[in-house]
């Protein structure tokens, strides 16, 4: 079936939304990556279906030859692109798959920064190249019908499309400074195979439910509480991220039986569904081990945003400027907060105190187009000059002082303010004076939402040396750091007295279609091995058979979570 077809009888059908797909193969060195992309989001329904009658095949075969060459620049040594042939378009639901597009380096390149294409980055530098103005000169003929990019004009089977959507005249492709940009830009949610929906239609279609700056401004409106904390690395943005749950129980019901969770824990975990994520500097103390925040750099800053990012689906990013970045002046400040969104793959930066200079820097930095949180009450990063992480405005002038900073922050156009370690009449004040959502830690239950640090709720920081930088208004959600020492203790022992592997975690076998322990023994006895030829046999032979599942459930039971108090009665399974 071809393209249009499959969208007519999708159209005839009363589907509101098709989404056309591109399937793209990029070939390299040692392998080949494989991208799909949406190509178009077609707003048809049954009262308008398609119009344009299909071109005649040789039309269709000349569009595919006629596609845009990639560019043979430095950056893309590829070849056009060619089609898997015969070219059917196929049909999954609402989505229609184009026929496999296959791109190879060119064999005569010989360029070095044809490297890049050996990762994932290589793909998403393709696909903009390909897409690129392509899809800007569609986007431009038509109008809100096209959403997304638009390679599709250039297959065979994806020609015919509604007169409005026709191919656009060969537009110059990606230049060599978008391409460059392209692969220097860092892997960023569901954006990296689809860049128009970036350019033409704001946050990826294909994540509909992304927080934004308008979902946080509607929340905060709406009077609902903004949920925040902060994700160092990529398994707690994954866990930050709300998922459906049929996926979750899917991919657990494909894990081994020991090491599945259970259902009520998944879902829990999954659905946890947190609005902002912050990547804050306070990785320094938790991860890093440093008594301070200060001593964290931007670079170390922006590998923790990268990871963050990738995990991330649905949370809005936030990423701390660390102490020294954005101090000197306000060009620092912006050159830092820029890097924070192109490098780290952030929505947002958050940067600490309420002084003119740093007021300043807060409204250099959104007059350049990036999104700041402010950060007033205790700021750790000035923790040399208070002298301790000790609360703060508990006094009238103090607390009068850290009032106008609020709104002077407010003023520079801060999205949103964290008030931390002030009390909590002063956060309500605050509150009601400012018109953007505060976001409390240790401020009290009226802010317009709370922030605490993941590992802290988690009662991950059961050891000592954490327990002491562990805050006291930090309420532990589970103790997942008890959890991690009897595990490893377990570990350690079933080591130490060999219950671990055994044969249910032993899973590789000599094969069975030849004598191949017999032949291997008797090369060891020729070399003299006799000892090692002996142990190879003598294992071989008991494992052969493993106990049974049941006695190894019960040798080795894995440790569980329990799911917290209050949402045990609802979710057990
Ligand atoms: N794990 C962790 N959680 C945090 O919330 C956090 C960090 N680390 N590091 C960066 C800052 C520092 N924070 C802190 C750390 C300790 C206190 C605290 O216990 N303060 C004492 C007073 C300490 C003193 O007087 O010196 C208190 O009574 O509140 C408060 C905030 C909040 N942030
Ligand atoms: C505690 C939060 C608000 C923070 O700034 C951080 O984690 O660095």
């Amino acid at each position: 079936m071809c393209a249009r077809d499959a969208i007519q009888a999708a159209a005839l059908k009363g589907s509101r939304r098709i989404t056309t797909q591109i399937q793209i193969q990029i070939h390299f060195g040692g392998g080949y990556l494989r991208a799909t992309a949406p190509s178009a989001d077609f707003g048809y329904s049954a009262a308008e279906p398609p119009q344009s009658p299909p071109q005649p095949p040789q039309q269709q075969q000349r569009a595919v030859s006629c596609s845009p060459a990639l560019p043979s620049t430095r950056f893309f040594p590829l070849s056009p692109p060619t089609l898997t042939a015969p070219p059917p378009c196929s049909r999954k639901g609402n989505t229609v798959l184009s026929p496999l597009v296959l791109l190879r380096p060119k064999p005569q390149c010989t360029d070095p920064s044809a490297v890049p294409l050996s990762h994932s980055l290589g793909a998403a530098a393709a696909a903009r190249s390909i897409g690129g103005s392509a899809a800007a000169a569609a986007a431009s003929r038509a109008g809100s019908a096209v959403r997304s990019w638009s390679f599709t004009q250039s297959l065979r089977g994806f020609a015919a499309l509604p007169p409005a959507l026709a191919p656009p005249a060969p537009a110059p492709l990606a230049t060599a400074s978008t391409a460059a940009a392209a692969l220097a830009a860092p892997p960023r949610r569901q954006l990296s195979v689809q860049p128009e929906a970036a350019v033409y239609s704001g946050p990826s279609p294909r994540n509909p439910s992304r927080v934004t700056l308008r979902t946080i401004r509607k929340k905060y409106e709406l009077g609902e509480p903004l949920t925040m904390v902060t994700a160092y690395d990529y398994p707690s943005a994954v866990h930050v991220r709300q998922e459906r749950e049929a996926p979750c129980r899917r991919i657990a019901l494909k894990m081994p039986i020991q090491t599945r969770p259970r259902m009520s824990y998944i879902i829990i975990v999954e659905a946890a569904g947190i609005d902002i994520c912050l990547v804050g500097d306070s990785v320094a103390m938790v991860v890093h081990g440093h008594d301070t925040t200060l001593p964290i750099r931007l670079d170390e800053m922006l590998s923790h945003c990268q990871a963050v990012a990738r995990g991330a689906r649905r949370a809005f990013l936030v990423g701390d400027l660390p102490f020294g970045c954005y101090e000197t002046d306000a060009r620092d400040a912006v050159r830092s907060a820029v890097r924070m969104l192109k490098e780290g793959g952030m929505d947002a930066v958050k940067l600490e105190g309420g002084s003119p200079a740093r007021v300043e820097a807060a409204r250099a930095i959104v007059e350049t187009g990036v999104a700041v949180m402010g950060h007033v009450g205790l700021t750790p990063q000035s923790v040399s000059v208070i002298g301790g992480f000790r609360p703060q405005a508990q006094v009238a002038e103090e607390a009068l002082r850290v009032m106008d900073q609020a709104q002077a922050l407010q003023r520079a156009g801060c999205f949103a303010l964290v008030l931390e370690c002030i009390p909590g009449p002063i956060a309500a004040a605050i509150t009601r004076t400012v018109s953007v959502p505060t976001i409390g830690i240790g401020a009290g239950g009226e802010c317009s939402g709370q922030v605490l640090v993941y590992h802290d709720l988690l009662g991950m920081m059961t050891h000592p040396h954490h327990a002491k930088v562990t805050p006291k208004f930090c309420k532990q959600y589970a103790r997942v750091g008890d959890a991690i020492g009897a595990a490893l203790q377990q570990y350690r022992r079933e080591v130490e007295d060999r219950t671990f592997p055994g044969p249910r975690y032993s899973p590789y076998a000599i094969s069975d279609r030849e004598p191949g322990v017999e032949l291997l023994a008797g090369a060891l006895r020729k070399r003299g091995l006799e000892e090692a030829a002996e142990a190879a046999l003598s294992i071989h032979l008991s494992g052969s058979s493993p106990p049974s599942e049941d006695n190894q459930l019960n040798s080795s039971k894995p440790i569980m979570l329990s799911a917290p108090a209050h949402y045990s009665s609802n979710n057990r399974s």
